[in-house]
């Protein structure tokens, strides 16, 4: 069997990072819609578009503590020849004035008060002094300076019109979009449900977490790297059985997965060793195997295919590989089931600090560190940079793109980053 297997094996077709994210991305399919107090909503994507049920400002609102006026009544006030004016009312934010200004007359009014009608202006407490009580006993004021129509003023939606779309379908709800749902008063909203997301561990050499060590075993740090990944994400990870290598276990297994829920992950046993099961998996299963090698490093043998339009992403068990794959297939697809607009992770530019004169045809996912260096970000490959290495994904903040070349790259050429 192995044998047979292992000459099937070494034909994978290999394609590149771009055309396998196209093919991930193009395979993603919505989650139904489901309905959430907005407070339970955050970190999720809108399914509706909102719509502003009223202006912003819907009153006309000071933006200073002083008093609302006529501004042509303060043209002529200067510090020296101050303009006294009487002060009819008291506006404190939420109060709404029942007086209608008239020349000659002012209302002291705070910042986020209802100007009233009549008065076009606000002006600050610092251009005015208390004037006492004049002859009719009449509290008044000093104006000390002038104000031009609107000073002060924010008027009726300045900020947002009537009817104007506030939030768009896909938009990622944090907390700006909070404080403009709370502030229409949407106290529900529509998102996309998240994926279920089953992990399938493989290896006979696995141990759980709470295990003692034993020789030539290691703990499962990847199922648990990856369920914390699909919570990063935005889905809820299920961690299934570990499947030792047992073929007929994984095919069950697998299957079984997607039979219940969203995304099947399985880590491990994809490459062309004895005991690779998942890639026997794939080769047997009624579902539609769309890569399985890659020209990337790590990560060349992660596989990716299709049972009844669910997707099944099977890493690498190598650490950094199982991680680097999850970062550029797994996160997407989850996103973009979630709503999110489907794109590519997004990649920034920056100056490489180091010669990486590796030659490879693969594009490397080095992991870095990204720094910003008198305004210009550098990118520094950190710790050992293998496939079975975990202690670097700890000191990474980024991954270096380095396409691939036949002599790699020199310090100072400028690479693409994703940043994590
Ligand atoms: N003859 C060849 N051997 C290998 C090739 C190749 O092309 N020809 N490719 C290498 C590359 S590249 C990679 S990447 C790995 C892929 O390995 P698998 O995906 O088949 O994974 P395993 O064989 O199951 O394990 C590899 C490695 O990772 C450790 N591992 C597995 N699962 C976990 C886990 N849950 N937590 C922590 N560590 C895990 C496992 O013990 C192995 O050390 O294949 C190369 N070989
Ligand atoms: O995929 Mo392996 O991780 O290419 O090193
Ligand atoms: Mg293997």
């Amino acid at each position: 069997m192995s044998g047979r297997k292992n000459q099937q094996n070494f034909m994978r077709k290999a394609i590149s990072v771009e055309e396998a994210t196209q093919i991930v991305l193009s395979n993603v399919h919505v989650m139904v819609k489901e309905e959430l107090p907005i407070m339970q909503s955050v970190g999720r994507f809108l399914a509706v578009e909102v719509v502003a049920p009223q202006p912003v400002p819907h009153f006309r609102r000071s933006g200073m503590d002083g008093y609302a006026v006529i501004s042509s009544d303060t043209s002529q006030a200067t510090i020296k020849t101050p303009v006294t004016i009487k002060v009819v009312d008291n506006i404190p934010a939420g109060n709404v004035s029942q007086k209608v200004i008239k020349s000659g007359e002012c209302a002291r009014i705070m910042t986020g008060g209802a100007v009233p009608d009549g008065a076009d202006a606000v002006i600050k407490y610092e251009m005015t002094e208390e004037g006492g009580i004049d002859l009719d006993g009449v509290d008044t004021c000093r104006i000390k300076g002038a104000v031009t129509p609107e000073m002060n003023v924010s008027p009726i939606g300045i900020e947002v019109s009537e009817g104007e779309i506030i939030l768009r379908t896909g938009i990622r709800i944090g907390p700006g979009e909070i404080a403009l749902l709370a502030m229409f008063g949407v106290a529900t909203v529509q998102v996309y449900r998240q994926p279920r997301v089953a992990i399938i561990t493989t290896g006979a050499e696995l141990l759980d977490v709470q295990a003692p060590l034993e020789p030539g075993k290691i703990r499962n740090s990847n199922g648990y790297m990856i369920a914390a990944a699909i919570m990063d994400y935005g889905g809820i990870p299920i961690m299934l059985d570990r499947i030792p290598d047992d073929s007929e276990l994984a095919r069950t297994q697998v299957m079984s997965a997607l039979n219940t829920y969203d995304v099947v992950v399985t880590t491990g046993g994809v490459s062309v060793g004895d005991h690779d099961i998942i890639y026997d998996v794939t080769q047997t299963w009624d579902g539609d195997l769309k890569f399985n090698r890659l020209l990337m490093r790590p990560g060349s043998p992660t596989t990716y295919g299709l049972w009844n339009g669910k997707p099944l992403f099977a890493l690498s068990g190598n650490p950094s590989a199982c991680f680097v794959g999850a970062r550029l297939f797994l996160r997407p697809a989850i996103r973009g089931m979630m709503g999110a607009e489907l794109v590519p992770e997004q990649r920034m530019t920056a100056i490489l600090t180091e010669d990486y004169l590796k030659s490879d045809r693969s594009t490397r996912f080095v992991r870095g560190v990204l720094s910003s260096v008198d305004g210009m970000l550098q990118a520094a490959p950190v710790g050992l940079d293998m496939s079975s290495v975990t202690v670097s994904l700890r000191d990474a903040n980024c991954l270096i793109c380095i396409p691939g070349s036949p002599n790699g790259y020199k310090k100072g050429t400028l690479v693409e980053v994703i940043q994590l």
